[in-house]
């Protein structure tokens, strides 16, 4: 009798020598050699959901910010979750498989040990961005699903989020805890509805200009503008790099990553001193924004930004609805947050600041555990959780005042505005655009908060990068021994300090990062780490 997982995995052969890892954002690697790879995810998305009693789990293809040549795939968990981290493994050990037989073997070992019954129905949610490959890789994709005869909603091209948005909708469905409705008319209608009422009749000053990186940000942000107030009435929107037709320019030269490594706006931008820009990146998952001050000099708003400003605008809320006893706000960043940023937090917002090692899972889960957690990555990933009490609280609140009933009411359109699967880009904008329209503030404010330590990002590539080890949230090295001793005795000759390296986990290299009081003495720092590094690390 014929296996039908063999075949599956028999139509799509593995390239002889490579090894593939699901990393911090599942595999991701030139995208001809991935096509073995989906068809054994699609295996592993239907043990995921039997495992789980048929759950619906989601699979998403895309490489984000990389180049248009790549592609990669991630899968995600019921409520939008990251994947776990044994199943993480598992789908390390399936990619690596040699012969379809020991892919078959392996798959009917893992429903054995996830006690997953082959006999029960699997669920998957599957959607892509717009790069090239993408289709292909989907006819791949879902062979493997085929293979185990899951049951599979496509919804074609979508961003990260939205397919986050998808997956926690349909579990939730007639639930008390029912996120939304699965369609993509449903997730905008539901945030264009949050923006609106989380406006309360404000307006943003000016105009913002989004620069799509070419990818499915621009026709999903085109879609969702239909469903936002008219722009006399809020905010005017102006698309750019927007062209999905040509798959070619997908993050090049324009795009969240382009920007916030550059430390330079798109070369195609063409807005005026003042005026607001964001970068989205290309999968829609990560948002910054930039303008040019009033002598034409371009200004970074980041990730620690957005977390500061909406910290503290939700602070507000929280305290003018009287809630302040019962809701206590945290903020939790990376390492590679900006040392002024998380001094401004502590101290002048005066809320805790937790510090997590890099990777969206990482700073989620610690979020998690805060009544309200802010959550973003220097680089643009990120949002904001609130808990089931938290949630239930401002839920059953009845204000005292129309002041506590004014703020009451922007906190719950902002929960509402606020996507609480995975950090959403094109919902992350909304949300400063307001918090902006309720302060009043143009971008030149909202930098004026605090002033960031210049610093500096290096990469470092070295024969073996797992050699390196760290501890400490990624802060502090344990090996190769005596290095961290090194890096230290530099830092401290430098004033307001800080630096440290750790093994990336999305690209074949060690990561030096750099802070200092001038820019000069965070290169130089930067510069002497990167070469400890590198005389550890043999190369
Ligand atoms: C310094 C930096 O920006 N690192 C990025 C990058 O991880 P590395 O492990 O540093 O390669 O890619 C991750 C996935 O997109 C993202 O979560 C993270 O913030
Ligand atoms: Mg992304």
């Amino acid at each position: 009798m014929s296996d039908p997982i063999v075949e599956a995995v028999a139509k799509h052969p593995a390239p002889e020598g490579l090894v593939y890892t699901y990393g911090t954002a599942g595999f991701r690697t030139k995208a001809e050699v991935l096509d073995s790879v989906l068809a054994r995810v699609g295996l592993v998305a239907s043990l995921r959901s039997r495992s789980l009693k048929g759950k619906w789990i989601g699979v998403m293809i895309t490489a984000s910010h990389n180049p248009p040549e790549d592609n990669g795939v991630k899968l995600v968990e019921p409520l939008g979750n990251m994947l776990q981290e044994d199943w993480e493994v598992i789908s390390t050990e399936i990619a690596n498989k040699i012969t379809p037989e020991d892919v078959s073997k392996y798959y009917h070992d893992i429903a054995a040990q996830e006690k997953a019954d082959l006999g029960t129905p699997a669920r998957v949610v599957v959607a892509r961005d717009t790069r090239a490959s993408g289709s292909r890789l989907l006819g791949c994709l879902l062979d493997g699903l085929k293979a185990t005869g899951a049951e599979v909603k496509e919804y074609g091209f979508l961003t990260t989020p939205q397919l986050h948005y998808m997956v926690r909708c349909l579990n939730t469905e007639g639930t008390k805890d029912a996120y939304g409705t699965p369609t993509e008319k449903g997730y905008y209608e539901k945030f264009g509805a949050a923006f609106k009422n989380a406006l309360k009749g404000k307006k943003p000053a000016g105009s913002l200009t989004v620069d799509c990186a070419n990818g499915v940000g621009g026709p999903k942000l085109a879609e969702l503008i239909k469903y936002l107030p008219p722009k006399e009435e809020a905010l005017e929107i102006f698309v750019i790099n927007d062209n999905v037709i040509k798959p070619e320019s997908l993050n090049v030269e324009c795009g969240a990553d382009f920007v916030k490594t550059n430390q330079r706006a798109p070369p195609s931008s063409k807005t005026g001193p003042g005026d607001r820009c964001a970068s989205l990146d290309g999968d829609a998952d990560r948002v910054v924004y930039y303008f040019k001050d009033s002598s034409n000099v371009f200004r970074l708003l980041d990730g620690d930004r957005i977390a500061t400003l909406v910290a503290s605008f939700l602070g507000d809320q929280v305290r003018l609805a009287g809630l302040a006893d019962s809701i206590k706000i945290g903020v939790v960043q990376t390492a590679y947050a900006n040392g002024a940023a998380t001094q401004y937090v502590e101290q002048n917002l005066k809320l805790k600041v937790d510090c997590t090692p890099t990777g969206v899972k990482y700073l989620h889960h610690a979020a998690e555990k805060l009544d309200i957690g802010v959550y973003f990555e220097a680089n643009g990933h990120g949002t904001v959780i609130f808990s089931a009490d938290t949630l239930d609280t401002v839920a059953k609140y009845e204000p005292k005042s129309p002041g506590q009933k004014e703020a009451l009411d922007v906190l719950r359109a902002c929960i509402n505005l606020i996507n609480q699967s995975v950090g959403d880009a094109l919902s992350d904008f909304l949300l400063v655009e307001v918090v902006l329209a309720h302060k009043n503030w143009g971008p030149q404010e909202w930098l004026s908060t605090y002033t960031d330590l210049p610093n500096r990002l290096a990469k470092v590539i070295v024969k073996d990068r797992n050699i390196f080890k760290t501890t400490d949230a990624e802060r502090k090295l344990v090996a190769p021994e005596g290095l961290q001793g090194h890096i230290d005795r530099e830092v401290q000759k430098v004033r307001q300090g800080r630096s440290f390296a750790r093994a990336s986990g999305t690209e074949d290299a060690v990561r030096v990062y750099a802070e200092a009081a001038t820019t000069k003495e965070a290169e130089d720092l930067a510069r002497k780490v990167s070469e400890l590094v590198k005389t550890a690390g043999g190369a």
